[in-house]
């Protein structure tokens, strides 16, 4: 690993980059910073080991995990960044590190990753909340393309992405991060780990996909299930699918009680459905049903 005070003498101070770059954080974008180097190099190391990676993170702001980052022998990082005020602080880290960051003004929802990135790739990254979630189904829907993804939420979101069945957060999003990933919290932090402190505890979910992955039709079928499911969570499971059309019938050839609750039911029983549910679509010679 390089020290990561290898480039210090070129770089503005973390503590200090908001005020000198005019950061004044915003709310529609999330800003909420980590200004404190060992709080970003613990983060750091929770993906493992990073060398030959290509590693995205998503909105660096003022950069202090961007530096983190760098300080491992990772191949590549891509930065994406929404907010072009940024660009003048993460400009000098771009500087202190030749060849080894790109920074990209772009709207991360429509950086392709899976595509642009060469392999074995990661993402690592303090997500803006407003688009944590559909930033994570994303990357779950093509979860073969990635190595590990080391992502800081919401408190609430952390406990959503990793309970268990019959759990308070279990829901459609535990079902899908667990169906393709093993999913663990690495690291919590309380409001003051921030500047401007946010409302609610921030925790870091490690999630590494699974070697057999589904095919995207499979992925589709189960967002299907999954949303009919939990869309009604305290009906029994006969009459929250009874949308999708058969839904006794698919229960029971999935061996799945018609008065179970979706809140109740694991990550394999809703594997089941959702390749039953495709069978049967294919079967009346629907490509996805
Ligand atoms: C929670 S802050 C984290 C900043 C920095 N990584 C840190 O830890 O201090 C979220 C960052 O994401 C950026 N951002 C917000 N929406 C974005 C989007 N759609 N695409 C890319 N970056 C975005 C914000 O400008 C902000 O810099």
């Amino acid at each position: 690993m390089t020290s990561a005070s290898d480039a210090a003498g070129a770089l503005t101070p973390l503590g200090e980059v908001v005020r000198r770059f005019g950061l004044d954080a915003r709310k529609a974008l999330g800003q909420h910073f980590l200004l404190d180097e060992p709080v970003c190099r613990r983060i750091a190391l929770l993906p493992g080991d990073l060398s030959g990676r290509h590693v995205l993170e998503v909105g660096p702001g003022p950069g202090g995990l961007t530096r983190a980052l760098l300080a491992h022998p990772l191949a590549h990082l891509t930065a994406v960044e929404l907010d072009e005020r940024a660009l003048a602080a993460l400009a000098e880290v771009e500087a202190a590190h030749p060849g080894r960051l790109t920074v990209l003004r772009q709207d991360a929802r429509h950086f392709d990753g899976a595509t642009l990135l060469p392999a074995p790739r990661q993402v690592v990254a303090n997500l803006p909340y407003n688009v944590g979630t559909p930033l994570l189904v994303g990357w779950l829907r093509e979860a073969a393309a990635w190595e590990r993804l080391t992502l800081m939420f919401q408190e609430e979101v952390a406990f959503r992405i990793t309970a268990a069945a019959g759990t308070e957060h279990y829901g459609r999003l535990a079902v899908l991060s667990q169906w393709v990933a093993s999913c663990s919290i690495g690291l919590r932090l309380p409001p003051g780990a921030f500047r401007p402190p946010p409302k609610v505890h921030s925790a870091v979910v490690v999630l590494t996909p699974h070697a057999e992955q589904p095919p995207p039709e499979l992925f589709r079928a189960m967002e299907r299930i999954t949303a009919a499911a939990f869309g009604q969570r305290r009906k029994m499971l006969r009459g929250a699918l009874k949308p999708l059309g058969g839904a006794e019938a698919l229960l029971s050839a999935c061996g799945i009680a018609p008065e179970r609750r979706a809140e109740e039911l694991p990550v394999a029983a809703f594997d089941a459905l959702a390749r039953a549910w495709l069978a049967r679509g294919e079967e009346a010679g629907q490509a996805t049903p």
